[in-house]
């Protein structure tokens, strides 16, 4: 699919600039060939007349009886042959021929990028109205959606099965239509929509009257008076059931919302939060953090020694600044562009790699052989983390297409995910280090894209060059559960990250381990 990352979409764009050329020159041949049959029907029409001023001395004269056969035999096949002349039938050919050859969306490309816009507008708290007007936190972006662009954001949502957004774009489709002198949809599409999507959400009264309304306009619309009967026939039922109620009868009430229900909300909610940068650590501890220089010992970190920023205390998390060179950022981007691929996560039973609604983006993995870029890259965070890179993954590479993100997740196995790196056989990731490595802002507002800790609200925003650094286990090897990350969806813009996973095996001695445990895994 082409949605889950911008560099695809870049290349959508060439697509349609053929396919408009092909068109264009599709309309020129249909229109050289109307003319041409416009010829045809003046010469005729100009005989005709002749004759029909008198049409016995007309065919009394052999030359007028030879050319009117004539007219009507070879020239008139002519005729014929240019009115079916296939010239559609070249045209979608040509069509086909792009669509196999070039970039070319499906229709779950369009579900996909209709699914992100709506995890954008709950994510980032976006109103349905500036939306359609082509805003996004304020900023005016794009053209204007028509109530047609709306109705169809409407329709993805439903069949999506999602009800809600259903509801808010046919509700913004509308009040569209109602505004646009050339009417992009019809209002009777909309309301059928609107009505049945009122039902599932509950509210029997405002579905009968929604249907009522498109049956104003379509007085025989078989599903609308279907319907009608049927949310009659539940009003009915739900009047009766409650005059059982008054009567006396006892009522159950439900509204228990389990623990883990509750965490999730919470969960979710700071997630959110932070992705809005609507919250950040506390003051008192921010004034904890400090900057420094890292020279770790090492002769050449000396001359240049590392920028770093303290981001959190326990866990610790820094940002190296300046870390990545734009001419390592150029080789990053040109080996990984045509190899991107959906990106996957592991399935905690199987261990085996699989594509998820949770993780969208596109990556490659660069082998350190493949250029001298990424190997002086695998050096310097070695040379950052103090830890060996004989076990380490190779360098991913990110794109993050339109609302692509990473829900909440930790980047090591957990102890009941028991395959998870099994085959490496280099042990559980031990930290983690992001670089982030091109990063094309649309406006001076921050447009999401930032790496967020809900446990501990910590929200890095990505700068482009610098690389955040954190341990994923504890000492002991238990995973650190307070280094749970997401990445935010991105809301505009571009945003390249690569990051090298660093295994266990051989940091025996660079990072000896505890026998010491965390106390949360000990109760746990
Ligand atoms: O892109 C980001 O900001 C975070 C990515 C991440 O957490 C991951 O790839 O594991
Ligand atoms: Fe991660």
């Amino acid at each position: 699919e082409v949605f889950t990352a911008l560099a695809d979409l870049e290349e959508l764009l060439q697509t349609e600039s053929v396919l408009i050329n092909t068109l264009e020159n599709y309309i020129k041949s249909e229109e050289q060939k109307l003319d041409l049959l416009k010829k045809y029907a003046q010469i005729y029409k100009k005989q005709y007349n002749k004759a029909s001023e008198d049409v016995q001395l007309y065919v009394a004269n052999p030359i007028n009886a030879y050319t009117l056969v004539k007219r009507l035999t070879t020239d008139w096949k002519e005729v014929e042959n240019l009115i079916t002349a296939d010239i559609s039938g070249d045209c979608l050919a040509n069509i086909t021929h792009v669509k196999e050859t070039m970039k070319f969306p499906t229709d779950e490309d369009l579900n996909g990028a209709a699914v992100a816009l709506m995890r954008l507008q709950d994510t980032y708290r976006l109103d349905t109205s500036s939306l359609a007007r082509g805003e996004l936190n304020g900023v005016k972006y794009s053209s204007e959606l028509s109530a047609a662009d709306c109705f169809e954001l409407g329709r993805q949502s439903y069949n999506n099965g999602d009800y809600y957004h259903t509801l808010l774009w046919m509700r913004e489709a509308d009040s569209r239509l109602n505004r646009e002198v050339n009417e992009t949809v019809e209002r009777s599409d909309i309301l059928e929509y609107l009505a049945f999507s009122t039902y599932k959400e509950g509210n029997i009264p405002l579905a009968l009257d929604l249907t009522n309304k498109l049956l104003e306009i379509l007085p025989s619309h078989p599903r609308a008076l279907g319907n009608k009967v049927y949310y009659e026939d539940e009003l009915q039922k739900t009047v009766e059931v409650k005059r059982k109620g008054d009567d006396g009868s006892e009522s159950v009430q439900n509204d228990e919302i389990s623990t883990s229900t509750i965490t999730d909300i919470y969960g979710r909610e700071f997630y959110e939060q932070l992705c809005r940068g609507e919250i950040s650590l506390p003051p008192e501890r921010v004034a904890r953090l400090k900057c420094r220089y890292l020279t770790r010992k090492n002769p050449f970190l000396l001359l240049a020694p590392f920028k770093v920023e303290e981001a959190h205390h326990k866990p610790d998390i820094f940002i190296f600044h300046d870390v990545l060179a734009d001419s390592e950022i150029a080789t990053i981007r040109k080996l990984a562009q045509p190899r991107f691929r959906r990106a996957t996560v592991q399935n905690t039973d199987t261990g085996e790699l699989e594509i998820a609604h949770y993780r969208i983006s596109k990556s490659a993995w660069l082998k350190e052989e493949e250029h001298k870029h990424i190997e002086d890259v695998s050096r310097r965070v070695s040379d950052m983390t103090g830890l060996t890179m004989e076990t380490a993954e190779e360098l991913q590479v990110v794109n993050y297409g339109i609302g692509g993100h990473y829900e909440p997740h930790f980047d090591f196995a957990r102890r009941e995910e028991k395959n998870a790196f099994k085959s490496l056989g280099t042990g559980n990731r031990i930290a983690t280090v992001l670089f982030y490595s091109f990063l094309m802002q649309m406006s001076d507002v921050a447009q999401g894209g930032a790496t967020v800790f809900p446990t501990i609200h910590v929200a890095l925003w990505p700068k482009k060059g610098a690389a955040a650094f954190w341990h994923n286990l504890h000492p002991s090897g238990d995973g650190d559960k307070l280094t749970r990350h997401a990445a935010c969806p991105v809301l505009a813009g571009s945003k390249w990250v690569s990051n090298k996973w660093i295994h266990e095996r051989g940091q025996e001695f660079l990072r000896p381990c505890t026998l010491e445990r965390p106390s949360e895994d000990v109760v746990a």
